[in-house]
């Protein structure tokens, strides 16, 4: 399988490559050069499948001659082993209509591990036919810092920078950051957004002091093969379902547009996906951009639901150029307009493509408490702020009457304990799997300098290429 650039220039890869590379060397996200597609019969066999057999099949495809199917299996063993439910991503069903897809049974509780476990291990085999090691930088806002240090901590070939904008993430999701111990593992604090701290990983890309003594590598959804190991579990959901004889419709909870964009991806290779709703908080740039075509950055505001604080959702470029022709230099022109106004409004043909599977709704603090309370009251089930943000989009929009409506629940609630409490009364307990979190030491670097002070403190601390 080669993978090409959103915007057009960047050398094709393969899937090796494109795990390592991680952002583009002209600013723009690798997506597949055409989507795999599977058949009716093809899907239908998947039905019964355990998940790690599920995942290499829907994903070898996009692994081509990178990995053979069966040690594509091994690894998946190895990385949906390490969770605390056999189904690995669990259906719960809440009314005749609703579903919660249960994404949190990883090591770090979010749906982030289901991505990561797998990506660690993908890191490490790829590295070892070449002999080299990588540099991760990424940006977190709470979650995919947390279950990438997870991932890699105590591996010898990566070594992990990771920035979380400084109390903006929630005290379970900082200390499952920055009590992980290990040699390899550099946490820091910025001022500033998770936007902010976004925009530093992808400058630091494109900073040649940087790549010339280090080779980065991404964990963040810039990274293909975190979006390739999302897709499975729609697949799960669904034919748990009925598919692919019947339609299902899914709300995500989105910040970053990476976990909805896989949902996308999985309707490209044939999944009778009805609907996806994108259902955002109060930051709510990708609602507007769906609504009303008016895809422009405001302030971020801080929320009881921290890890979708997001205005700038770096997956959707992805969308933009799968819906829009492919057309890499129109998309590179329109990027860069964004990146210089800060603003972009999206073409007819662009707000078409993208309505005829997406619809979107914006939940505020009241609206996502309700959900949360309704779940509780009316369902028994304690959901996390995430998870009640599409729990809310999930009633609200109209969506097809004759389809199940599956919610992702993205976060364990106990990594949000005074937000649900707060709303439900129900104070969440911390699963035994997380261990002492409370009672172990932080240890992590705040940098108020922005970008200088990033890009120096790695290269002062980066182990040398190896
Ligand atoms: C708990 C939780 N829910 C939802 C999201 C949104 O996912 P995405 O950024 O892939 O849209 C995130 C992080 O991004 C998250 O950590
Ligand atoms: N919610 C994420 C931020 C988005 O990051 P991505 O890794 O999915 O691109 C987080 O919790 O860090």
């Amino acid at each position: 399988m080669d993978y090409i650039s959103t915007r057009g220039s960047a050398p094709t890869l393969d899937f090796a490559g494109v795990t390592l590379a991680g952002l583009a060397s002209d600013g723009g996200l690798y997506l597949p050069a055409n989507w795999p597609h599977f058949s009716q019969d093809e899907i239908a066999a998947m039905r019964g499948m355990p998940y790690a057999q599920l995942a290499a099949t829907v994903m070898h495809p996009f692994v081509g001659d990178s990995l053979s199917l069966e040690r594509l299996r091994e690894l998946c063993d190895e990385a949906y082993g390490r969770f605390a439910h056999a189904a690995v991503t669990p259906l719960v069903q809440l009314d005749e209509r609703h579903w919660l897809l249960e994404l949190f049974h990883g090591p770090t509780l979010a749906f982030k591990d289901v991505a990561l476990q797998l990506l660690g291990l993908l890191f490490e085999e790829f590295l070892a036919r070449e002999r080299g090691t990588l540099t991760i930088v990424g940006a977190t806002s709470g979650d995919t810092g947390s279950a990438a240090i997870d991932a890699v901590a105590g591996r010898d070939k990566v070594e992990i920078f990771m920035l979380h904008p400084k109390g903006r993430v929630s005290d379970v999701q900082r200390r499952q950051m920055t009590t992980v111990r290990a040699p390899n593992v550099h946490n820091i604090a910025i001022d500033g957004s998770f936007d902010d701290a976004q925009a530093m990983v992808k400058r630091l890309f494109a900073d040649e002091a940087m790549t010339a003594k280090h080779r980065l590598g991404a964990v963040n959804s810039i990274n293909w093969a975190r979006l390739m190991a999302q897709v499975v579990y729609y697949f799960a959901a669904a034919l748990q379902l009925g598919a692919p004889e019947r339609s299902v419709a899914f709300s995500v909870p989105t910040g970053n547009f990476g976990d909805v964009f896989a949902g996308h991806v999985a309707a490209r290779m044939g999944l009778p996906i009805a609907r996806l709703a994108v259902a955002t908080n109060v930051n709510d740039i990708l609602h507007r951009a769906l609504t009303s075509g008016d895809y422009s950055q405001s302030e971020v505001t801080a929320t009881a639901a921290p890890s979708m604080d997001i205005q700038v959702s770096s997956n959707f470029e992805r969308l933009l150029f799968d819906i829009g022709g492919r057309d890499g230099s129109a998309l590179a022109g329109q990027m860069r307009g964004f990146e210089t106004s800060r603003a972009m409004l999206l073409s007819n043909a662009q707000r078409e493509g993208a309505a005829s599977l997406f619809t979107s709704a914006r939940a505020d603090q009241s609206a996502m408490a309700q959900a949360m309370r309704w779940a509780w009251d009316r369902a028994g089930e304690v959901v996390d702020p995430h998870t009640a943000i599409g729990l809310h989009a999930a009633h609200s929009l109209d969506l097809p009457a004759d389809v199940p409506i599956v919610t992702l629940a993205t976060a364990h609630p106990a990594k949000f304990r005074d937000a649900v409490e707060r709303a439900t009364g129900t104070r969440p307990t911390l699963p035994l799997r997380v261990g002492d979190l409370f009672a172990r030491e932080e240890a992590y670097t705040e940098l108020s300098g922005g970008y200088d002070a990033v890009r120096d403190f790695i290269l002062t601390h980066a182990s040398p290429r190896g």
